[in-house]
């Protein structure tokens, strides 16, 4: 690329770099603006129904938020969007020509759909810059990874994502010695270094300080637009700060949508202060 045309996109605040932008399947469709279909899904264990003829769409770049008490079928949602549980029945879309009912777990990952589970799960014993080597797409051995010399490209990436997710100054130290809240940032790097499409985020802030729960808010927020964000979440305040007054708040109960809208428009339905956020 010429100075002059990077200097342009450099200066077009609206531009989208090419380190933004996800590497999802190029069968990804979402004209529709669209890009999580979940229908009439449904599943039982036992007999007892998690999921219960649920439906939600997320649109492609939205942050949505996903509340609901105890045993509502957040956890059994996100397994099925992922391949781990199979719905009775019901579909699973990934914009309109991925089907990911007919998927197993690495291909949906593969098709652009990353999931941070509640626990960070970084290598400890090594560098924050090494965790993100190592999470990089690539066939190669954990060995041949740390070894191998990174190319300008891969250097550029890890780069882009240290500064995104807030490591830069950390990228030499041990991941085992950073603070709960920065192995959280990590793990959400780790998975950017996948170019996801879709992130799914179950409880990011459990455990965290209270500035690192506003830095949270703002790399959430930071990502969506140029991916889609589903976050699980418990703590209202922290619910509150990503929806802001404008984003979708969906509430689950007995495995389905009991209530969608802003914070203040879920904060104040009648059905939701019964059996979720009491009086
Ligand atoms: N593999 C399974 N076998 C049997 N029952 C299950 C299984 N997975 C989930 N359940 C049950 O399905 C229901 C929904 O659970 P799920 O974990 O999806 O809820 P949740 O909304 O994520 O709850 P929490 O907020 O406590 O994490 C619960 O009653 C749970 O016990």
């Amino acid at each position: 690329m010429s100075q002059t045309s990077l200097l342009s996109e450099v200066k077009d605040k609206n531009h989208v770099f090419s380190f933004m932008q996800s590497q999802a399947s190029p069968a990804l469709n979402v004209d529709k603006d669209i890009l999580l279909y979940l229908e009439g899904l449904s599943v039982s264990f036992d007999g007892f129904k998690a999921i219960n003829e649920l439906n939600l769409y997320i649109r492609d770049g939205e942050l949505r938020c996903i509340i609901g008490p105890n045993g509502a079928g957040k956890t059994t949602m996100m397994d099925i969007i992922t391949g781990k549980t199979q719905p009775d029945s019901g579909s699973a879309w990934f914009g309109q020509t991925i089907n990911l009912l007919e998927l197993d777990e690495p291909a949906i990952a593969q098709a652009g759909i990353g999931r941070k589970f509640q626990k960070p799960t970084v290598f400890e014993f090594l560098s924050v810059e090494e965790n993100l080597i190592l999470a990089m797409p690539d066939e190669r051995s954990v060995i041949s990874l740390l070894l191998a010399k990174l190319n300008g490209e891969q250097r550029d990436r890890i780069e882009e994502v240290l500064i995104q997710v807030g490591l830069k100054e950390q990228a030499l130290i041990r991941a085992g010695s950073l603070s709960h809240g920065q192995k959280q940032w990590l793990e959400i790097g780790m998975l950017l270094m996948q170019k996801p499409r879709l992130l799914l985020v179950d409880e990011p802030v459990a455990g965290m300080t209270h500035q690192e729960m506003d830095r949270t808010a703002e790399l959430l927020i930071s990502l969506s637009g140029s991916h889609s964000v589903v976050v699980v979440e418990h703590d209202m305040d922290f619910v509150r700060q990503l929806a802001g007054k404008d984003r979708t708040v969906t509430v689950l109960h007995q495995g389905s949508v009991l209530a969608e809208g802003s914070m203040d428009q879920v904060q104040n339905n009648r059905k939701v202060i019964e059996v979720y956020l009491g009086e």
